[in-house]
């Protein structure tokens, strides 16, 4: 099973009301094409946390302090009844850098309210609203039709909100 993580960054938007959330247009990998938080596969002895402020900074070239970052979700991702991806999903308003774009990414400050869930994994329209919004979550997530996971269907779902993580998770 792959490890993984999910970074979504937040700023004051430009007009009185709206948070932005930085959003990637992924260029490579699973789910290429689709928009998504900075994230990706943990590598040998990395920590959830060092890796999303690894994947952060490679893809769009922020810094963001691990002591910042907010756990607020566990996705489990599952495959054919086989568990395929368990991500981490964390959130931060502080971070330092100006975004650029990288290989892997296209970054790009999105409001809220605009985010283009009909060009991201169908599942997000059900768990990132309430990240964006401040909740924290735990879900589950069935796809069928085998690999690669971006190509299978999705069927169903469970979600629990309000979740608690450690602070040191
Ligand atoms: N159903 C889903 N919904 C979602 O929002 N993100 C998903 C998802 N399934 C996988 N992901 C994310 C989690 C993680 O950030 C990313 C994993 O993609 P990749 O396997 O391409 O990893 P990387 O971006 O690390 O690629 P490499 O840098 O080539 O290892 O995809």
């Amino acid at each position: 099973m792959i490890e993984a993580t999910l970074c979504f960054l937040l700023r004051d938007g430009s007009s009185d009301c709206d948070d932005e959330v930085l959003l990637i247009e992924k260029r490579r990998g699973l789910g290429e094409g689709w928009y998504n938080g900075p994230g990706g596969k943990l590598e040998d002895g990395e920590t959830p946390r060092e890796c999303a402020v690894r994947e952060t900074r490679e893809e769009v070239g922020l810094e963001v302090d691990p002591a910042d970052l907010e756990k607020v979700g566990e996705l489990s991702f599952v495959l054919d009844d086989e568990a395929h991806t368990f991500c981490h999903v964390f959130r931060a308003r502080t971070f330092a850098g100006e975004p650029r774009a990288s290989e892997e990414a296209r970054p790009e400050w999105v409001a809220v309210d605009d985010v283009p869930y009909d060009q991201m994994w169908e599942d997000d329209q059900l768990w990132l609203p309430g990240i964006l919004e401040g909740d924290t979550v735990i879900g589950e997530f069935r796809f069928v039709g085998g690999e690669p996971l971006d190509e299978a269907d999705f069927a169903d779902h469970v979600l629990e909100w309000d979740v608690t993580f450690p602070s040191n998770c």
